[in-house]
C-alpha cells in the first residue's frame, strides 16, 4: 500500500514503470528506515531545488527589468523634455489638431466617437467618401504613440484620469477632472518643443479660419479651466449683418484701429483695453454683429452669461484672468447683475447718494451671483486683462455705471426701420446673397426671380413693416418660411403682422394677471 502523502508526487498519466519502480523502492526504503528523514531528503532533492532554481531566476529577471525601467527614466529625464497641456487651455486645442495633422492616429486603435455637433472635437478624416460624415472620430492615444517631426522623436500620452472627481461643489456635486496631453521630445534643445508649439498655432489659427470660435463658461471645469465649452460656427459676412448706415463699419474701423496701436497706449500708461456695449430688445442684432466682427478680426470669443448659476465672484475673476491676449471677451446680459435705474434713484433717496453705498447695499432681483463691485473690477480695475476687446449686451437702457474706460462705445440696436426691413428682404431673396446655395433653389423659383423684381417686392415688403415694432429677427423668422416664395412673403405678410399683434396683446394680458395676482398675494403675505 504505497503512503498517502505519495499522491502527491504522482501526475495524471504517468503510472508508468518508472513510477512502479519509484514506489517499490520507496517502500523499501521507508521500511528500512526512519520514514520523515527520508521524505525530507527525497523532496530536497527533487521539486524544492526547482522551485529555488525558478525563484531565482524570477528575481534575476525582476531585477533586470525594474533596472531597465529605472535607467529609462533617467535617460528621458536626460534627454527628453516633456510638455503638458492640459484641456480647457487653448494649447490643448492646438495640440489636439497637431497631432491630426501629423497623422499620428493611424498608430492609434482607440476612439472616441460622438455624433456631429459644433462643439469642437478635432476629429481625423476616416479617409471614407461619404456625403457628410455624422460623428466624429477622435483617437484618445489611451496608449502612447512615438512618432517622428522633423526629424525628432515625439511621444504622445494622454493618460486615463485615475480618479475623474476633482472636487465636489456644494450646489452642482461631484465635478469631474479634466484630461491632459503629455507631449515628450527626444531631446535637451527647448527650441524644438517651442518650434512645435508655434507650428501646431500657426495650423489651428489657418484651419479655425472659415470658422469663429466661440469659448463658453463651464462649470465643469471650474477649479481648472473655466473656458471648458468650445464652439465653432461659421464665419458670418459683415454683409449680413443689417444695423443703421454707417454704425458697423465704425465699429470695425475702431476695433481696428485699436488693435493697431498697443504701442501708444504703452507709451502713455493707458490700459491697452477697448469697451463696447450693444445694448437694445432682442433680435436686433447684438450677438450677431459680435460674431461677424470677431470673424473679420479672426479673433475668438469668450462668452459667458452673468445670469449663469455657477458664474459668482470668484468664478468670473477667475475667467477674466484666463482669457489669452487678442481675444474678444464677452459678457452677455450684464444688466442682471447691475442695478436698475429706480434702484439707484431709491437708493440715491435713502442714501447720501453715493454709488459704491448703493454698490454694496442693495441690487435689483437677484438675478445674478456676481456682485457689482467685483463686476466692475473685472471690467476696469485690478481683474481686468489688457489687450483684448471687452464686449456686453444688454436690452436695458439705463446703464449709468458703465462710464468711459468701462465702456469706451455704445451701440444701439434697434427694432426694425423701413430701411432694415428693404436690405434684410434683397439679401434673403436676391440671388447673389443666395448663389452659394443656389444649387438648392428650385427651377420654380428662378424663373419667378427672372419675372419679378426683387427690388420692386422689396420695397412693397418694407411698406407694410410697422417701424421698430418688429425685431429683424421676428422678420427673418416669418421671411425663412417663405424661402423661395418671395412673392408669397409679400402677400401674406399684413396678415402675419395682425396674428402676431394679437398674440403679443395676449400674452401681456396674461403677463398682467400674473403679476397683479402674485402682488395680491404678496401684499395679503405681508398684511398676515
Ligand atoms: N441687425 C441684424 N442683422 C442681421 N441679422 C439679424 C439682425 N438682428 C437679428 N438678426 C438675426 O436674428 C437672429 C437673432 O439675432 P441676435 O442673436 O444677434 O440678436 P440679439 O440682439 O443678440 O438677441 P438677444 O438679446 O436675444 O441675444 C440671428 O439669427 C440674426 O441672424
Amino acid at each position: 500500500m504505497p503512503h498517502p502523502s505519495m499522491k502527491l508526487f504522482v501526475g495524471d498519466g504517468e503510472i508508468s514503470h518508472n513510477m512502479s519502480t519509484l514506489l517499490s523502492k520507496l517502500k523499501s526504503r521507508l521500511s528500512q528506515s526512519n520514514g520523515a528523514a527520508f521524505l525530507i531528503s527525497f523532496l530536497s532533492k527533487s521539486y524544492f531545488v526547482d522551485s529555488a532554481k525558478l525563484l531565482v531566476l524570477g528575481s534575476i529577471i525582476e531585477t533586470g527589468r525594474r533596472l531597465c525601467r529605472w535607467f529609462l527614466v533617467r535617460f528621458r529625464i536626460q534627454y527628453s523634455i516633456t510638455a503638458q497641456f492640459n484641456q480647457g487651455d487653448p494649447a490643448y486645442e492646438w495640440m489636439l489638431h497637431f497631432l491630426n495633422d501629423q497623422q499620428v492616429w493611424k498608430r492609434a486603435c482607440d476612439f472616441q466617437v460622438s455624433a456631429k455637433s459644433s462643439a469642437r472635437k478635432w476629429g481625423i478624416n476616416s479617409g471614407i467618401a461619404v456625403k457628410s460624415h455624422s460623428v466624429d472620430y477622435v483617437p484618445t492615444y489611451a496608449l502612447p504613440q512615438l512618432f517622428r517631426w522633423q526629424g525628432y522623436w515625439l511621444e504622445i500620452m494622454r493618460p486615463k484620469s485615475q480618479n475623474n472627481t476633482l472636487f465636489a461643489h456644494p450646489e452642482l456635486g461631484q465635478l469631474t477632472g479634466l484630461e491632459s496631453i503629455f507631449i515628450t521630445v527626444y531631446t535637451l534643445d527647448m527650441s524644438v518643443l517651442s518650434a512645435i508649439v508655434e507650428q501646431a498655432h500657426q495650423r489651428y489659427i489657418e484651419v479655425s479660419r472659415p470658422d469663429v470660435i466661440i469659448h463658453t463658461a463651464d462649470t465643469l471645469r471650474y477649479h481648472h479651466h473655466p473656458w471648458g465649452g468650445v464652439k465653432r460656427q461659421p464665419r458670418r459676412s459683415f454683409n449680413s449683418i443689417i444695423l443703421q448706415e454707417g454704425v458697423l463699419d465704425s465699429i470695425r474701423q475702431d476695433a481696428k484701429e485699436f488693435l493697431e496701436t498697443q504701442a501708444w497706449y504703452t507709451e502713455r500708461g493707458i490700459p491697452h483695453r477697448r469697451g463696447y456695449l450693444l445694448y437694445g430688445p432682442p433680435g436686433s442684432g447684438k450677438s450677431s454683429t459680435i460674431f461677424a466682427l470677431a470673424g473679420e478680426l479672426g479673433m475668438e470669443i469668450y462668452s459667458l452669461s452673468l445670469a449663469s448659476n455657477f458664474v459668482d465672484d470668484s468664478f468670473l475673476q477667475h475667467a477674466a484672468a484666463s482669457i489669452p491676449k487678442n481675444s474678444i471677451f464677452l459678457i452677455e446680459d450684464i444688466d442682471c447683475a447691475l442695478p436698475s435705474r429706480a434702484d439707484i434713484d431709491e437708493d440715491q433717496l435713502n442714501s447720501t447718494g453715493s454709488i459704491p453705498h448703493m454698490l454694496s447695499t442693495r441690487r435689483r432681483a437677484p438675478q445674478s451671483r456676481v456682485t457689482l463691485s467685483t463686476l466692475l473690477n473685472v471690467i476696469d480695475g485690478v481683474g481686468s486683462e489688457e489687450g483684448r476687446l471687452f464686449f456686453t449686451t444688454t436690452a436695458s437702457t439705463q446703464l449709468t455705471l458703465l462710464r468711459p474706460g468701462r465702456i469706451d462705445r455704445k451701440v444701439q440696436c434697434h427694432l426694425a426701420t423701413n430701411e432694415q426691413a428693404t436690405a434684410l428682404f434683397k439679401h434673403l431673396f436676391s440671388s447673389d446673397a443666395n448663389s452659394s446655395t443656389s444649387a438648392k433653389i428650385s427651377e420654380a423659383n428662378y424663373e419667378m426671380r427672372l419675372q419679378k423684381n426683387i427690388n420692386e417686392l422689396s420695397n412693397t415688403f418694407s411698406l407694410q413693416v410697422p417701424p421698430h415694432e418688429f425685431s429683424i429677427a421676428e422678420l427673418q423668422g416669418y421671411l425663412l418660411g417663405y424661402k423661395n416664395k418671395a412673392e408669397k412673403a409679400v402677400e401674406g405678410f399684413a396678415t402675419w403682422v395682425e396674428e402676431e399683434r394679437q398674440y403679443k396683446r395676449d400674452q401681456k394680458e396674461r403677463e398682467d394677471v400674473r403679476r397683479k395676482t402674485k402682488e395680491k398675494n404678496e401684499s395679503k403675505g405681508s398684511s398676515t
